[in-house]
C-alpha cells in the first residue's frame, strides 16, 4: 500500500520569489539537487528557509519561478500534489494529532493524501511495519502520539512521510528538539537513507550539516548568497559565511558566586502526565547572581520541575522556596508577580500567543501594569516603543511591530519570548533550551544576555541537553536522573566525560 510515485533524478527550482506584507522571503532563488545527494540549507533566523520549503510542498504558492522535477515543470496547488509527486517534509512543528494513535496519525496521512475511500487498516499496519523493518524506525503503531517523546513522535512522521511513498525528504530543523543520542542516531539513518532517497534539511547546528550534507546553500535576506561542496567548508567557515563575521560563544569565566540562595527546592514530588511520580524528593537550591545548568536526558523530569516551579503542574509534596516564601501550587500569575521569568520549551503553546500581534505578545505578562496601562486602558503609544525598542535589541525581523507572532519565523518566534521575559526584569529566570532554533549570532548574543544578568545579580535555571551550552555557562551543574538529583557539580570538575556518567544514572564517587 503505498502511492506509486515516479523517481525522482533531479529537482530544480528556478528564480522563486514569494512576498508577504512587508517581506520578500525568496529573493529570485534558483538550486538543483540531484538523485542520492543531501543538500543543507542554512541561514539567519528568518532568512526564508521554511517558506521555500512550504513552495516546494505545495504549502506556499510563489509569485514568480517554477519548480522542476525529472526535467518537466511542476504545479503543486497542495501538499497532496507534492505528496503525488514522491515529496515529504516533516516540519518544525511536527502534525500529529496527539490523542490519536500512531497507527490512526499515519492511516489520517493515507487518507488525506488519497482522498475519500475505505481505509484498511490492516494493511496500513503492514506497511509501517515494512517501512520501519527496512529503514530501523522503531515505532510502536498503538501508542498514543500524547504518550511519545520528541524524538519518538519525530519517528512517527518519518515513518509517516516514507510511508506515503516519499522519494524525496525535506527535513526542517530535525534535530532541534532531539537528545543528543537521537541526533546521532538520526545523522546515522538519515546518512542510510541518502542511498536511496533525496533529502533537503534545514538546521543551525553546523557540525552536523558537515557530517550529512554533501552541498550548502547558504540564504540571505531571501536570496543565495553561497552555494558550495560540504566537503571544502570547515563549520567555522561557514558561520562566517553565514553571519559575516566569525562566531565566538562566550564563556562564564568568572569566580563562584557568593550571594543568597534565592529558589529553594525541598523534597518535591511532582507527578508527571502519564501519572507516574516525574520527581521524587527532588533537592535543589540556586543563589542570586549565579547559573545551574540542569544536565540530563531529556524525559528525566526536567520539563515538570519548571512546570511546577510556574505553577503549571501540581506538587504533590514538598516546597519550592522563593526569597523565602513557598510558590508550591500558587497560580502562575502570583509566580510571574514574584519575579520569576520562564523561557518555557514549548514556544508556540506556552510562549506567545500565536494569534496576537508581535507587540502584544512582548507585554504579554505587564499588560495591567502602569507602563502599558492605566484605568483599563491600553497606553499605545509605550507598548509600541517598547516593542520597537526590543525589536531592534533583539534584531527580532519582522515587517513591523503589528505582524502576529504566529507568522514569525520559528527562530524569531524565540526571540520574542527572550526579549520578554530578559527585559522584564525579573529576579530569577529558568531558561529552558534557551537557544533551540536560533541561528549563530543569536545564539551568541543571547549567551551574552543570560551572563548580563547572572552579573546584575539574577538566579538562572538553565535546562539544556547540550552540554556545551551548559559547559560554557553553568557556575554550577545539577544533573538530573529519573527525578531525581544525581550529583550538583562546581564548574571546575564538570566535563563531558563526568557528566556523561551521571546523566547515565551512575552515581559512585569513584567514576565521577
Ligand atoms: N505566513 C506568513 N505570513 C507572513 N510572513 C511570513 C509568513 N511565513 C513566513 N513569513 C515571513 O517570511 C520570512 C522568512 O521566514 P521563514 O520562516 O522562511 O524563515 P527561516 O529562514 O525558516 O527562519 P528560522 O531559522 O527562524 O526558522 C520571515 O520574515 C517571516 O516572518
Amino acid at each position: 500500500m503505498e502511492l506509486t510515485t515516479k523517481k525522482i533524478t533531479s529537482l530544480r527550482v528556478e528564480h522563486i520569489t514569494k512576498r508577504f506584507p512587508g517581506v520578500l522571503a525568496s529573493d529570485d532563488i534558483s538550486l538543483s539537487i540531484a538523485e542520492g545527494e543531501v543538500l543543507a540549507l542554512v541561514g539567519e533566523n528568518g532568512a526564508g528557509k521554511t517558506t521555500l520549503m512550504n513552495i516546494l510542498m505545495g504549502l506556499y504558492q510563489s509569485d514568480e519561478g517554477r519548480i522542476l522535477i525529472n526535467g518537466e515543470e511542476v504545479k503543486f496547488r497542495s501538499p497532496n500534489d507534492a505528496f503525488a509527486a514522491g515529496l515529504g517534509m516533516v516540519h518544525q512543528q511536527y502534525m500529529l494529532v496527539p490523542n490519536m494513535s500512531v497507527l490512526e496519525n499515519i492511516a489520517l496521512g493515507y487518507k488525506n493524501a488519497w482522498g475519500p475511500f475505505k481505509l484498511d487498516l490492516k494493511m496500513v499496519r503492514n506497511r509501517i511495519n515494512e517501512v520501519s523493518k527496512k529503514y530501523g524506525l522503531a515505532v510502536d503503531p498503538d501508542a498514543y502520539i500524547w504518550q511519545l517523546s520528541v524524538g519518538e513522535q519525530q519517528r512517527v512522521e518519518l515513518v509517516k512521510t516514507l510511508c506515503l511513498g516519499a522519494r524525496f525528504l525535506i527535513l526542517d530543523e530535525p534535530t532541534s528538539a532531539l537528545t543528543p543520542q537521537e541526533t546521532d542516531e538520526l545523522i546515522i539513518l538519515l546518512k542510510r537513507m541518502s542511498s536511496e532517497l533525496s533529502i533537503i534539511f534545514i538546521s543551525h547546528k553546523l557540525q552536523e550539516v558537515k557530517d550529512l550534507s554533501d552541498k550548502i546553500v547558504i540564504l540571505r535576506h531571501g536570496a543565495v548568497v553561497f552555494e558550495g561542496k560540504t566537503s571544502e567548508h570547515s563549520p567555522s567557515d561557514i558561520a562566517a559565511l553565514m553571519t559575516g563575521h566569525e562566531v565566538e560563544l562566550p564563556q562564564n569565566d568568572e569566580p563562584p558566586c557568593e550571594g543568597e540562595t534565592v529558589l529553594d527546592i525541598k523534597n518535591l514530588n511532582v507527578k508527571s502526565d502519564r501519572g507516574f511520580l516525574a520527581l521524587r524528593d527532588l533537592n535543589l537550591s540556586i543563589k542570586a547572581g549565579e547559573i545551574v545548568g540542569l544536565a540530563g536526558v531529556s524525559g528525566n523530569g526536567q520539563r515538570e520541575l519548571a512546570e511546577a516551579i510556574n505553577g503549571l503542574r501540581k506538587v504533590e509534596d514538598g516546597e519550592i522556596l522563593f526569597f523565602g516564601k513557598d510558590l508550591a501550587n500558587k497560580s502562575p500569575s502570583h509566580i510571574i508577580e514574584a519575579g520569576m521569568g520562564y523561557i518555557p520549551e514549548e514556544r508556540n503553546t506556552e510562549g506567545i500567543v500565536p494569534s496576537f500581534s508581535m507587540k502584544e505578545n512582548l507585554i504579554l505578562k505587564d499588560s495591567s501594569h502602569t507602563q502599558f496601562s492605566k484605568y483599563s486602558f491600553l497606553k499605545k503609544k509605550e507598548i509600541e516603543k517598547n516593542a520597537t525598542d526590543l525589536r531592534i535589541k533583539f534584531d527580532i525581523r519582522s515587517p513591523n511591530t503589528s505582524v502576529t507572532a504566529g507568522s514569525l519565523s520559528g527562530g524569531n518566534i524565540q526571540k520574542v519570548i527572550l526579549a520578554r521575559e530578559l527585559s522584564r526584569k525579573p529576579k530569577f529566570l529558568i531558561a529552558v533550551y534557551p537557544i533551540r532554533g536560533l541561528d549563530l549570532g543569536a545564539a551568541e548574543f543571547i549567551h551574552k544576555q543570560l551572563l548580563e544578568k547572572r552579573r546584575e545579580g539574577i538566579g538562572i535555571l538553565l535546562v539544556s541537553e547540550e552540554l556545551d551550552e551548559i559547559l560554557d555557562l553553568s557556575d554550577r551543574v545539577a544533573v538530573i536522573f529519573k527525578g531525581q538529583i544525581q550529583k550538583v557539580l562546581d564548574r571546575k570538575d564538570a566535563n563531558r566525560r563526568s557528566l556523561g556518567i551521571l546523566m547515565a544514572g551512575v552515581k559512585d564517587d569513584q567514576t565521577v
